[in-house]
């Protein structure tokens, strides 16, 4: 079943085609790789995906629904979740307040209702630190919860950002470079636990990735952006050996 399709998806800036008729399909509980050199366009198409951008062309087709030009939180709210680049948490706050406040998203009482702290906001709030405890232990934040976010190791912020990102529900995840920064052991692991969130939420996930090893390790399918034409697409081998991407992404490296 194809959880996610872009049709044709092309973004323009003035004169610049930063992405030019990009056809992506990902199926339920595949994890897929986007790849390119600097400047290629993924981020760009991660933004067409989650509303930041309307596409100047084409249609992206999410679980069944045209959802082309929906504003970012609606997208979240239909089921697609991202992280970013440069990690984005409360730096301030704890480990727990962080997913605590991403749940609120799914929080289905008024604002009258929090500002008076009726038992329908009392409940929910109860079952909001619940799952940000459950969510904490599925990512092995758990006994962190107190600490405040910013007092984490590199690779321990990016697993915070996916809990943030995990606690809005989505059936789709969207992983701006989860590598960048990270030592080679945090990079072995963060395969480990790409590979552990698809089968623990039962999500598809399409990441962006510099690290080869990552992308090679765990995605089913791959592909290949250069200057915002799709190049290349394919299973982790076909990519590796594919002589336009040798000499357009690997040749550059
Ligand atoms: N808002 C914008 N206005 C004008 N040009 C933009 C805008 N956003 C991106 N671009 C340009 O579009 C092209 C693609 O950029 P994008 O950030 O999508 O690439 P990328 O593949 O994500 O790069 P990187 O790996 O460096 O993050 C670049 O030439 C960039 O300068």
């Amino acid at each position: 079943m194809t959880i996610l399709r872009t049709d044709d998806i092309t973004m323009k800036f003035s004169g610049l085609t930063a992405v030019s008729k990009l056809n992506v399909e990902i199926k339920k509980n595949e994890i897929v790789g986007l790849i390119g050199p600097n400047g290629a366009g993924k981020t760009t198409a991660f933004n067409m995906i989650t509303g930041v951008y309307t596409p100047t062309h084409g249609q992206v087709y999410f679980d069944g629904n045209d959802i082309t030009g929906l504003k970012p939180h609606e997208i979240t709210k239909n089921g697609i979740a991202r992280t970013f680049q440069n990690i984005r948490l409360f730096k301030d706050l704890t480990v727990l307040d962080n997913v605590m406040i991403a749940n609120h998203l799914r929080l289905k009482s008024s604002l009258i209702s929090s500002i008076f702290k009726t038992p329908i906001y009392k409940k929910e709030e109860h079952h909001i630190y619940q799952k940000s405890l459950d969510l904490l232990r599925d990512v092995g934040l758990e006994e962190l919860k107190d600490e405040k976010a910013s007092n984490l190791p590199y690779g321990k912020q990016r697993r915070l950002e996916i809990a943030r990102a995990l606690a809005t529900d989505p059936k789709l995840l969207l992983l701006d470079e989860p590598a960048a920064g990270m030592n080679p052991q945090e990079s072995i692991e963060l395969m480990e636990f790409i590979g552990e969130i698809r089968d623990k939420f039962d999500v598809s996930i399409l990441m962006i990735e510099h690290h080869m090893q990552v992308i090679m390790g765990v995605c089913e399918k791959i592909y290949v952006l250069d200057y915002g034409v799709t190049i290349a697409s394919g299973n982790p081998l076909d990519i590796q050996n594919n002589p336009k991407v040798i000499e357009a992404y690997l040749g550059v490296e």
